[in-house]
């Protein structure tokens, strides 16, 4: 009897993670396209970082309503309408007359983009071994920092050759081609059908007979084995009564390692966020001095390290599960410590000082997947969309008010525009970051200690 098909979960994840890096170049799409965009709608700067910052607070502020939808209609409905409305979105921008239709654009690819990297993180459990997860979200992660090298060079050089309109519309077009490539593969676990076979109302042989990575191949005694998920099956899930939003959120954050996932994702990924999504360039071109060429070379940088990161730290944090929230400690503490460096060095810090703060800061982007990990483990299954959506929001949180504390503290020292930046109103305005990192800090420890008492407490221990 045929049963296991291993390639299936491999298939579903390549799928769904395309998806997710279609999302961050849709994402990311405006970030080389800046002067193209200025020059399109005829705006200036202020109102081009007001592009950035709206799509930000919408994929932040829909990170809890869409992980409650998650959980209500699962990942691949969830992946399928945020792939819709992205493509609405940069189908508007490509045929925006005017700037107000714009901001709507980039609101519907903040919402679309909202959707797809919890849901995506929502399908791994189901289809993969715990001892994979780690492995498998960071691999994920990387694919996605993939996407943000497309929206770089290739998105710009396309919109080059054949113009705003047909750039933008050709970014549409791809991305209806990976919304109707995943009606076609994703399930939501197995023994699900896809998108197309729920509306044909007929379920392939394939869907039927999928297995997990996760499950042994049938005995024939025992059909179903424990979810992998769980490895700490604390909190029985709610039998057929259906929680509201507040007594669901309640009951997470009632338990001290979803907090603990909160804080370490609030931690690790704002310093490499703030400095990619705004402050990276401003810093380098208008404080550093360097030229607009050898920064966008030095930014490439951050990349690489997130990669390079992303592959090592996926085994590691599988390998040492009791020790994963260490890891993201010493990696926030090592980011930081080279944040003081740059920050206390007197006068202009030296290449190679910059060199490791590229390299260092951005492996806050992997370290916060340690983040989900952690999430799962104390994440009561039929929450599990909540309490991604709910973690996730802690670094997009973070990320944002200190964005918009580094422009108000440049502000106030007279620094804010290209014409008045200088190194000192820079080194004032990141030191914004020293407080956001000793408060995360000191949440982890407290909540990661409250987390081992409750676990002695329900016998629990991480596997
Ligand atoms: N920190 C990122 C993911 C990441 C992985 N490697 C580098 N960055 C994150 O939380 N992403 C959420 C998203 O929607 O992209």
């Amino acid at each position: 009897m045929r049963t296991a098909r291993p390639l299936l979960p491999w298939v579903v994840w390549g799928i769904a993670a395309l998806a997710y890096a279609v999302a961050v170049i849709n994402r990311s799409s405006l970030s080389a396209l800046g002067p193209a965009a200025q020059d399109h709608f005829g705006i200036d700067a202020t109102l081009l970082s007001m592009f950035a910052m709206i799509q930000l607070i919408v994929y932040a502020a829909l990170q809890i309503p869409v992980g409650v939808l998650l959980d209500r209609f699962g990942a691949t409905s969830m992946i399928l309408g945020g792939g819709l409305l992205m493509v609405a979105g940069q189908a508007v921008m490509a045929t925006a007359p005017e700037v107000s239709l714009a901001i709507l654009a980039r609101v519907l690819v903040g919402a679309g983009d909202a959707c797809t990297f919890i849901s995506v993180m929502r399908m791994l459990p189901e289809w993969f071994a715990l001892r994979q997860l780690a492995t498998v979200s960071q691999l994920t992660g990387l694919i996605g920092q993939a996407g943000q090298l497309v929206s770089v060079a290739p998105l710009a050089a396309l919109v080059g050759a054949i113009g705003w309109t047909g750039g933008f519309l050709g970014l549409a077009a791809c991305g209806l081609l990976v919304v109707l490539l995943s009606a076609l593969v994703l399930r939501d676990r197995p023994g699900d059908g896809t998108a197309l076979e729920r509306v044909l109302g007929r379920k392939g042989r394939l869907s039927r007979e999928a297995r997990s990575l996760a499950t042994p191949p049938p005995t024939g005694v025992a059909e179903v084995s424990p979810p992998s998920t769980e490895m700490i099956p604390v909190v029985r899930e709610p039998r057929v009564r259906v929680l509201g939003f507040w007594s669901r959120a309640q009951r997470l954050l009632a338990l001290p390692g979803v907090r603990l996932a909160y804080w370490l994702h609030f931690t690790s990924p704002f310093a490499v966020n703030v400095f990619l999504l705004l402050w990276g360039t401003p810093f380098l071109t208008g404080g550093v001095g360097l030229s607009l060429p050898t920064a966008g070379g030095l930014l490439s940088l951050t990349v690489l390290s997130s990669m390079t990161a992303g592959l090592l730290l996926g085994p590691l944090s599988s390998r040492f599960v009791e020790r994963r929230v260490w890891i993201a400690f010493g990696i926030v503490v090592a980011i930081m410590a080279v944040w003081i460096a740059v920050l206390l060095w007197p006068g202009t810090p030296p290449l190679w000082l910059l060199v490791m703060l590229l390299v260092v800061t951005p492996i806050g982007g992997p370290a916060s997947m340690i983040s989900f990990e952690v999430a799962r483990s104390h994440t009561p299954r039929s929450f599990a969309g909540f309490g991604t959506g709910l973690v996730n929001t802690g670094g997009f949180t973070a990320s944002l008010v200190v964005i918009l504390l580094i422009g108000l503290v440049l502000d106030l020292q007279g620094a804010g525009s290209p014409e008045s930046y200088s190194m000192g109103a820079f080194k004032v305005a990141f030191a914004v970051q020293i407080p956001f990192w000793l408060f995360g800090l000191t949440m982890i420890l407290i909540e990661s200690r409250r987390t081992k008492g409750w676990m002695q407490e329900h016998g629990r221990s991480l596997r």
